[in-house]
């Protein structure tokens, strides 16, 4: 196998975390470096009343409250607990958290909120029951970890595609301006590059919290979080004073959680809910955002839309020109224009820098220094993310795993160059069967020949999943082959590419492992060094476009 053995690169994972720049999180740990400037006051948090850390809590009824009982950080999880840990015991999807409760206790909690009120309750512990408790633990959180997000310019950004990208593209706008920002979300907590692992998109609320409040201490300016339609369910970002929240777009995802579209969009909305003060800026290049704008605007809540379509738009791009190099558009906002040249490529990733100037712009950016945000903005990590060579080949690493998330790459790809796109990708194990079936249908017709290789399988096998994909992309126009293991599909796919063609690589983006069909484990896979050990053992000779 190329690039070493499977055995050597699960090690490496377990040795470095999967990530160059990533940190394991300690609560309270220091983060990053002040770079020069001045250390803020210390946000408050740390040891207080139970009284003050119950401060807008709903709570039904009590047992044993001790108002003054000092607690000092909050636990969904029994074995975190410890003496000053208020210990909520969550009723999860797989168990109930209650069962844990003499666990929490043995390990020191002495507060502990729950569903219900124990029938014969321990000594010396305050039981303080509630209605939802998984409402209880955001705001039991904030008071605890010292409300950083007062502290901060909080943004937000929600939507099936495009959060990540929409993130980075505001947070170098932000950075353009001398300010410090972190970002939260799918890649972790990133400050400045360095960048702290969390286990979901959108932590829960205990971390989510500690980690705002390290971030204040550490002179953090902005924190822009992506926040995911399971938070939002969850009650993770509760209680959070967005000044801006941005909704992308919404297509089909997640509905093994949300059930159906219409629930899946509810709970997308919440976000425009928890902040009615917060300018939401909105792309209504679809139909989900544009009913989110009506619907919004209807409350009195103020809104900005954002096309690249739409001549209404408060915020527009118009004349877009694309190649495989850039894009250029001018961006229209209250009848001024100015021209932008972005080092992004892709229809979506207009759409993505619209969102994006309209984050700076609700919060009094001029349209200039907008612009300049925009144009210094460098793409990001595995996000339609053109891949430097010396061998005139269109390399681009793209997170591209959903079919929607595919079939828009493909098709921006497709709009910069007339040149043969191979494609190399697989499909997750946990997908669906549809699901499957038609990401092999966007392969067939999206490029012109697919390598199809694994990705994350989970508890399925390359086998099971082709079963499902095979039918569509034999019955689709390109060509396909199949090579299982991703390092060496990715190599081939280098091989197989002549001068000026397009090599697309699909679905891992960032990532920086693969989880391993019937449940054979993680191994370490940077697809970066994928294509650089490829590049390298080329032949030049192999490059010539006439074969
Ligand atoms: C499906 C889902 O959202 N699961 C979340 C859920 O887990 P669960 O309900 O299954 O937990 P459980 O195993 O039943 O346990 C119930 C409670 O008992 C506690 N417990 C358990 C064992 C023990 O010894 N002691 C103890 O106290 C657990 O910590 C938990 O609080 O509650 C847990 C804590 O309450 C979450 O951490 C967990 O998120 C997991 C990590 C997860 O993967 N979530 C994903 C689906 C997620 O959040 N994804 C979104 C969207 C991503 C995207 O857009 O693609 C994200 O924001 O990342
Ligand atoms: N505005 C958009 N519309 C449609 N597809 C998009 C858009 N922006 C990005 N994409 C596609 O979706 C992929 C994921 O992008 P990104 O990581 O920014 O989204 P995300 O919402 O954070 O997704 P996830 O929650 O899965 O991490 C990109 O690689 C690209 O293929």
């Amino acid at each position: 196998m190329r690039g070493g053995d499977r055995h050597e690169r699960a090690t490496s994972v377990a040795q470095d975390g999967g990530h160059p720049h990533c940190l394991a999180y300690r609560p309270g740990a220091s983060i990053g470096g002040l770079a020069g400037r001045p250390a803020p006051p210390d946000v408050a948090g740390g040891e207080m009343r139970l009284a003050d850390a119950l401060e807008g809590v709903a709570i039904r009824e009590t047992a044993c409250f001790d108002p003054d009982l000092k607690v000092d950080s909050v636990t969904i999880d029994s074995r975190q607990a410890h003496p000053g840990a208020v210990f909520v015991a969550v009723p999860g999807f797989k168990q109930d958290g209650a069962r844990f409760i003499p666990a929490a206790i043995a390990a020191g909690s002495r507060v502990i909120v729950t569903a219900a009120l124990p029938a014969d309750p321990a000594p010396g512990i305050t039981y303080l029951a509630v209605d939802d408790v998984r409402a209880a633990i955001a705001p039991i959180s904030r008071n605890v970890y010292g409300r950083a997000d007062e502290r901060m310019r909080m943004l937000g950004v929600t939507g099936t595609n495009g959060k990540t990208t929409v993130a980075y593209f505001t947070a170098e706008i932000l950075r353009a301006h001398q300010r410090r920002v972190g970002i939260m979300g799918t890649i972790g907590f990133d400050i400045d590059g360095e960048i702290i692992e969390t286990p979901n998109t959108t932590p829960e609320a205990p971390l989510l919290h500690s980690l705002l409040r390290d971030a204040a201490n550490a002179g953090v300016d902005d924190v822009i979080m992506e926040v995911s339609s399971h938070s939002l369910e969850l009650h993770r970002a509760d209680g959070i004073p967005f000044a801006v929240t941005m909704f992308t777009n919404l297509t089909e995802d997640h509905l093994e959680l949300h059930g159906d579209m219409e629930r899946y969009y509810a709970a997308k909305r919440k976000l425009f809910e928890l902040a009615p003060e917060s300018v939401a800026v909105i792309d209504i290049d679809g139909p989900w955002g544009r009913r989110l704008a009506d619907e919004r605007e209807a409350t009195g809540s103020p809104v900005l839309r954002t096309s690249a379509a739409d001549p209404l738009a408060g915020l527009r791009a118009e004349n877009v020109r694309m190649s495989i190099l850039c894009t250029e558009f001018e961006l229209v906002y209250q009848d001024a224009r100015r021209p932008v040249r972005l080092h992004w490529l892709g229809d979506y990733n207009v759409r993505n820098a619209l969102t994006a100037a309209g984050a700076a712009l609700s919060l009094g950016y001029s349209l200039d220094e907008t612009v300049a945000g925009l144009e210094a903005a460098k793409p990001v990590t595995g996000r339609l993310e053109p891949i430097a060579n010396d061998d005139d080949l269109a390399i681009i690493i793209d997170y591209a795993h959903t079919t929607d998330a595919l079939a828009a790459c493909l098709r921006a790809v497709r709009a910069l160059s007339d040149r043969p796109i191979t494609l190399v990708h697989g499909v997750l194990g946990d997908r669906v069967h549809a699901l499957r079936h038609e990401m092999g249908v966007i392969a067939a017709h999206g490029a012109d020949h697919v390598i199809f290789t694994e990705d994350d399988l989970k508890a399925d096998t390359l086998e099971g999943v082709l079963a499902d994909v095979a039918p569509a992309l034999d019955a689709g126009p390109a060509t396909w082959e199949l090579i299982e293991n991703r390092w060496d599909a990715i190599g081939a796919g280098v091989e197989r590419a002549r001068r000026g063609d397009i090599l697309v690589i699909a679905g891992k983006g960032h990532e920086r492992q693969l989880i391993l069909g019937d449940g054979a484990g993680v191994i370490y896979l940077n697809e970066h060094d994928a294509v650089a050990e490829a590049l390298a053992g080329r032949d030049p000779r192999a490059l010539d476009p006439r074969g």
